[in-house]
């Protein structure tokens, strides 16, 4: 009969007792049961920070779970083939190397066979007297002969007597030898004569003398020269690795390669990785490998190889103590990249992911353009015009793509792409401000179109996913091929007097809604801040390239949030690492790309030549291309001058003003500017220019009757004006 648990027991006392003397321990199973029961009898309410769903700690989903087993079998099944076997591009790229490498040799020792024959025919006569020396030496059993002589010496007549004794059987045996060889040579001889081919025989005689020849060679002058002299990479050993960790001065590894210390683990052999070696590396406690990574020259001080060969990474799968060191055969920033594949032009869908740049390993990282919007930060002079133009380019050679392209350094770094783009604009001055304000006004309505197209099309099913897909976009009729937009120096706008606001608001806007509409905006900047790269952006950009910057903030601010904790840091770069950056894609964990060596002004005149050739052939030549002028009287007709139209509505009288009548007015002064205007549509663009307009004001409507609505004090909209104008006369 089972125990009813709330019946009172005599011993129960006696057990409250003991539980008061001793504690009483439950296991941990038990221990959860009761507290998730304790729980559920008491909700309570935790203080707490709501927090987006990718800042939170990731569980592991892929963990069974409620197998009545705290056991988890964790395991890593490494792949069956090894890398380069399993990659067709690696296995192409070796076996064009071994092609390459025996050509090499072969024509080189071809071309030296005359030198090499002389050579030997010379050292014919040496060869010939060693070779007889030798032969004499053991006939004669010349190498017994110091024995016989120290016996001799010590005067030791019975060994001396058995060592002369064995030393003449061996020399019989070896005379009836060298008979018995020399005849049945003088036979081979003469049957070989009588019956082998000429040519065998000469053969034969040629590799005769070319033995005897080789024999006279002196050993550091050999027959043949050297085809390819190799410099041998050295060996990453577990001993080098220690040796430099140890060198960087970090309090925690030193303890641990102290005496007693826990040492440092390599979970796995140091093995070959590509063009390198990889060492997977447990680090002490409380070290982490961004504590490596800060001292990357050190490190590669301590390994004695050239800065560039030497990649520090954190194994984010792993813990956050397992380093990933991989240790090249060659700088990468030396090392010859593989052809790109789109260097010579080919049609492109910007659909498929592109190859954009080669990591550590030499092998391609490939992007997809569609569905994403981009950012790429670095310090001056590292290559971020490079790479925002061989994107641009990517995107050129899918002639569906409508490219705007704005340079406003204004050094014509995107000259190339003016044989394709629909928009270009070169530098900051007003005109080229107003044009290109013009032409993202014209984006953001198409976005609205977009937006409103695909809600239309979804509804006939026809977009399953509410965003353009391939065959929609291959639709002329419906106008929603990829809309590509390039931005250099793009701080340049963000912090523009007039318009910074408006710019800052239509990029945001495309960076949010624009990647499932089919359009896509590239952002590069030199000075990762939040005024160059507004937070709205830099949070919601879903590709980064972040090249060499200085410091944290900047690292963060291109990378993502955390990054710089995470271990991505490109702050670790060199000056010489141009062209060299983190890249973190959709999805994907950052990994450090090179992009295109060579693609410079030239090289990207002829990819931009071939893609004009396809839009020819497409017929999607448009804008600036074809030397369209873009309508430049109507984008400055739309200058933003809101806050003065609304001074000279408003007498200074009418101190706090109702959004509805401000709209109505403004309506009457410019009809083509505020025609369509609704009172939110006030409320946000004085919002832009920071001026308050969701205030409760008091006023009488259009009956006579006194009531609260939203609007805004006329002074606060005279107040930015004068300090917008004092701002405009410093700057
Ligand atoms: N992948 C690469 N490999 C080698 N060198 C590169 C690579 N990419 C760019 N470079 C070199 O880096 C230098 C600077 O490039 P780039 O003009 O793009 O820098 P930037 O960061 O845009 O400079 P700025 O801030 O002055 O505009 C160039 O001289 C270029 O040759």
């Amino acid at each position: 009969m089972t125990e009813q648990p709330n019946t009172p027991k005599p011993e129960d006392n006696e057990h409250q007792a003991e539980e008061q003397a001793a504690r009483v321990l439950r296991f941990p199973s038990e221990r959860l049961n009761h507290e998730q029961a304790e729980a559920e009898a008491d909700p309570q309410v935790f203080d707490g920070e709501l927090v987006e769903e990718d800042q939170a700690p990731q569980v592991d989903r892929t963990e069974p779970a409620g197998d009545g087993s705290s056991l988890v079998r964790r395991e890593k099944r490494e792949p069956v083939l090894p890398q380069w076997a399993s990659s067709v591009e690696e296995f192409r790229e070796t076996a064009k190397w071994a092609v390459g490498y025996a050509g090499h040799t072969l024509a080189f020792h071809a071309v030296r066979c005359p030198v090499y024959i002389a050579r030997i025919l010379i050292r014919v006569p040496q060869g010939t007297l060693r070779l007889l020396r030798g032969f004499l030496r053991w006939v004669t059993d010349a190498e017994g002969r110091p024995v016989r002589h120290a016996a001799a010496d010590r005067a030791d007549a019975a060994e001396y007597l058995r060592l002369s004794g064995q030393r003449d059987s061996r020399v019989r045996g070896r005379v009836y030898t060298t008979v018995g060889m020399g005849v049945a040579a003088l036979a081979a001889f003469f049957l070989g004569r009588e019956l082998l081919p000429e040519l065998v025989q000469y053969a034969i005689v040629a590799g005769a003398v070319g033995a005897v020849g080789w024999l006279g060679a002196p050993a550091d002058q050999p027959i043949a020269s050297r085809a390819v002299e190799a410099t041998k990479v050295p060996k990453l050993t577990s001993n080098a690795v220690e040796i430099a960790l140890s060198a960087l001065g970090i309090s925690g590894i030193n303890q641990a390669m102290g005496k007693g210390g826990e040492g440092i683990g390599f979970p796995k052999p140091i093995s070959r990785d590509g063009k390198g070696w990889r060492a997977d590396i447990d680090l002490p406690h409380g070290v982490t490998p961004g504590d490596i990574m800060d001292r990357r020259e050190k490190l590669a001080s301590g390994l004695r190889r050239p800065l560039g060969c030497v990649w520090p990474e954190a194994d984010n799968s792993e813990h956050a103590a397992r380093l990933i060191l991989w240790v090249g055969d060659q700088d990468m920033r030396k090392a010859k990249q593989p052809a790109w594949a789109l260097r010579k032009g080919v049609k492109v869908d910007l659909f498929q992911p592109q190859p954009f740049g080669t990591d550590q390993r030499g092998r391609w990282v490939d992007l997809r353009l569609m569905f994403t919007s981009v950012a790429i930060g670095a310090i001056p002079r590292m290559g971020k015009t490079f790479a925002l133009r061989e994107l641009l380019l990517i995107a050129a050679l899918d002639p569906r793509a409508e490219l705007h392209t704005y340079d406003l350094k204004g050094t014509g770094d995107l000259d190339p792409l003016e044989k394709v783009t629909h928009a270009h604009g070169v530098g900051d001055d007003d005109e080229e401000i107003e044009k290109a304000i013009g032409d993202l006004r014209k984006l953001r309505d198409e976005l609205r179109r977009r937006a409103k197209l695909i809600r239309d099309l979804a509804k006939q099913g026809l977009a399953p996913e509410n965003k353009v897909t391939p065959e929609l976009a291959g639709k002329k009729s419906l106008g929603l091929h990829p809309i590509v937009i390039g931005v250099d120096e793009c701080q340049v706008w963000f912090e523009h007097p007039d318009y910074g606001e408006e710019f800052e608001a239509i990029c945001t806007d495309l960076v949010k809604r624009g990647p499932a509409l089919g359009i896509i905006i590239m952002l590069a900047t030199q000075r990762p801040d939040a005024k160059s790269l507004p937070t709205g952006i830099s949070a919601n950009v879903s590709t980064r390239f972040c090249l060499k910057v200085q410091g944290q903030t900047e690292n963060d601010m291109v990378l993502g949030t955390s990054k710089y904790k995470q271990g991505v840091r490109a702050t670790t770069f060199a000056w010489a690492d141009k062209g060299i950056g983190y890249l973190v894609g959709e999805g994907s964990d950052a990994q450090i790309v090179r992009t295109v060596a060579g693609l410079d002004g030239p090289a990207s005149e002829k990819v931009a030549t071939y893609a004009r050739t396809l839009r020819e052939q497409a017929g999607t030549l448009t804008g600036h291309a074809i030397g369209e002028a873009p309508d430049v009287d109507e984008s400055a007709s739309k200058k933003d001058t809101l806050l003065e139209d609304i001074l000279a509505v408003f007498s200074e009288a009418e101190a706090k003003v109702w959004n509805e009548t401000a709209v109505a007015r403004l309506a009457e002064l410019r009809p083509e500017v505020y025609g369509e205007w609704e009172a939110d549509e006030l409320t946000a663009a004085l919002k832009r220019h920071g001026v308050r307009a969701n205030r409760q004001i008091w006023g009488t409507d259009e009956h006579g009757t006194g009531r609260n609505r939203r609007g805004f004090h006329r002074a606060d909209v005279a107040e930015t004006h004068t300090q917008r104008d004092h701002g405009r006369g410093a700057g």
